[in-house]
């Protein structure tokens, strides 16, 4: 369907009242800043564009009115939830990459619809998952039990039946062009708000998969215009659960760009941090929250990381406890015989990361994809059932690390590495960097984008008139 108007002018008044209705307070002048490229902050010149102007004008002069959206900023929403700290690190490293592949081209909104929109229990799901995963037991049980596709479905439609009213206005709102979800709650209801409001068409949605290998199923939804999956094993769970091989891109876990782009100095790092300039550093953390035997790993390294007979330590140790503040100050009110830095939640892992030798962790996705692109070594100390448990293959496989809960075992481990086994932490080393993919957040956004300009006439059209539209298709 195609509007016409007969002269250029009109088009500009027109254009002007559309805006207007649709975004508010329009102004010419705003306008003109999306047309302003920033050719040293983003590669992608191209506005996704699906015809060009001049294909547009007509004999008699009319320019038709579907090109007026076309160069418009789209909308990008993200939908994430704190249940972990994977998952706003994914959405925060796709909004940096759009903002520097594309500039103002997009306007990205990262969001927890659930949390803002809804009430109990989903308004909650941080609270209920971290207290989950502290009984491990019941997060197996729940993970494995809700893994049939029947099952999972009844309980998402049972919520959607309650909550779709305001999960629809949480996404209307922000008038989404693209809808990607980086969490596996956050497809089947955004989708079927979607498919009533008529909105397939227009909107491009998609899945970023943040778990490296053994993810739950709901990850998986046949009605995504694209899977990203971060690993190979993930493809083929997407295959064997019912997607098509059009829909599955695999480009690796999309990490902040911060890690892929900074040239960063380990001499230059240390001096910044204020750490000891020699001694080899290993670093120890447990995600967002702080979560695994950090505890006691770290006493342990105490002692092994420090050389009784000369009386010296052999290494120092960095502790990263996130947002764990009784950890914090259970670590400082410790004595160390060797140099230790206990950090609370850190903004520049990749300093940290790029400053040190390797590393201990529980199998968090984000930080192992993370160390992998410093080409730090690897220790697993802990894993959540179920969806990092097949982590732990994916590094020790690949001879990027190793997998031990034992406090003493990783101290011993860690001390080798500082002494008689440094051959064995740069083999390591090699692997982790040959596993490592710090382009793949480019590559989705890039994808992403062409996903976008091949979108039919519908995209382009404003929100406020969809609706009509749609009823008529
Ligand atoms: C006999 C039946 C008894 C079973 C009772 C089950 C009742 C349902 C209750 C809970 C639902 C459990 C959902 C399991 C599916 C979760 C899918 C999944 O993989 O989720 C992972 C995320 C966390 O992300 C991970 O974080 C990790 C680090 O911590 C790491 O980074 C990893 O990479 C990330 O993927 O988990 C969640 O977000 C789950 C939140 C669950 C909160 C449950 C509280 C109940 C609140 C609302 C009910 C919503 C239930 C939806 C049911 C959907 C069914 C699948
Ligand atoms: O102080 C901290 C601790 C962790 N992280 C980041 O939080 C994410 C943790 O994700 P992961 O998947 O490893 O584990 P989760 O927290 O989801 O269990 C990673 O990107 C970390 O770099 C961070 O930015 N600052």
């Amino acid at each position: 369907m195609v509007m016409k108007v007969s002269s250029p002018k009109r088009v500009a008044s027109i254009t002007e009242k559309v805006w207007q209705r649709v975004y508010g307070n329009y102004s010419s002048s705003s306008n003109s800043s999306h047309y302003h490229h920033h050719p040293q902050h983003h590669r992608h010149q191209r506005r996704c564009s699906y015809e060009s102007e001049d294909e547009y004008e007509d004999d008699d002069g009319t320019i038709q009115l579907r090109q007026m959206g076309a160069e418009r900023t789209k909308n990008v929403l993200i939908l994430m939830s704190d249940t972990g700290g994977g998952h706003r690190a994914s959405a925060e490293a796709i909004r940096d990459a759009f903002r520097i592949e594309f500039g103002d081209e997009y306007r990205i909104i990262v969001k927890d619809v659930w949390k803002e929109y809804t009430g109990w229990p989903l308004n909650d799901m941080e609270r209920s998952y971290k207290f989950m995963v502290k009984h491990v037991q019941l997060w197996k049980v729940a993970f494995h039990s809700t893994s049939p596709k029947w099952i999972h479905s009844c309980y998402l439609a049972a919520i959607a039946a309650y909550y779709a009213k305001e999960v629809e206005a949480g996404l209307m709102e922000y008038k989404p062009d693209i809808i990607i979800s980086v969490h596996p709650l956050m497809q089947h209801i955004p989708l079927w708000v979607l498919k009533w409001q008529g909105l397939q068409k227009k909107v491009v949605f998609v899945t970023v998969i943040t778990d490296l290998n053994t993810c739950h199923p709901t990850w998986f939804h046949p009605g995504v215009n694209r899977c990203y999956c971060p690993s190979k094993e993930v493809a083929k769970r997407a295959l064997c659960d019912g997607l098509e091989e059009s829909q599955i891109q695999v480009f690796g876990l999309p990490i902040r760009p911060s890690f892929a782009r900074a040239v960063l100095s380990k001499d230059d790092l240390r001096i910044e941090l204020g750490m000891d300039p020699d001694l080899p550093a290993v670093l120890l953390m447990g995600g967002g929250e702080g979560m695994g035997p950090v505890k006691k790993t770290a006493i342990a390294l105490g002692e092994s990381l420090y050389d009784k007979d000369q009386e010296k330590p052999i290494g120092q140790l960095i502790i990263i406890c996130g947002r764990n503040k009784s950890l914090v100050s259970i670590l400082e009110s410790e004595e160390w015989k060797i140099p230790v830095k206990v950090r609370g939640f850190e903004t520049q892992m990749e300093k940290w990361m790029g400053a040190s030798d390797c590393i201990i962790t529980k199998a968090g996705p984000g930080t192992i994809a993370e160390a992998l692109i410093r080409g730090l070594p690897i220790v697993l100390n802990d894993y959540i059932p179920g969806q990092e448990k097949g982590n732990v293959p994916y590094v020790v496989d690949n001879g990027a690390g190793v997998f031990t809960r034992s406090p003493k075992e990783t101290a011993r481990i860690v001390a080798e590495w500082f002494s008689t086994k440094t051959d064995e932490l740069k083999r390591m080393s090699e692997n982790a960097f040959k596993l490592a993919q710090p382009e793949a957040v480019f590559d989705i956004v890039k994808d992403i984008h062409e996903l976008a300009c091949q979108r039919g006439p519908l995209a382009n059209i404003p929100y406020v008139l969809t609706s009509s539209f749609t009823s008529l298709i």
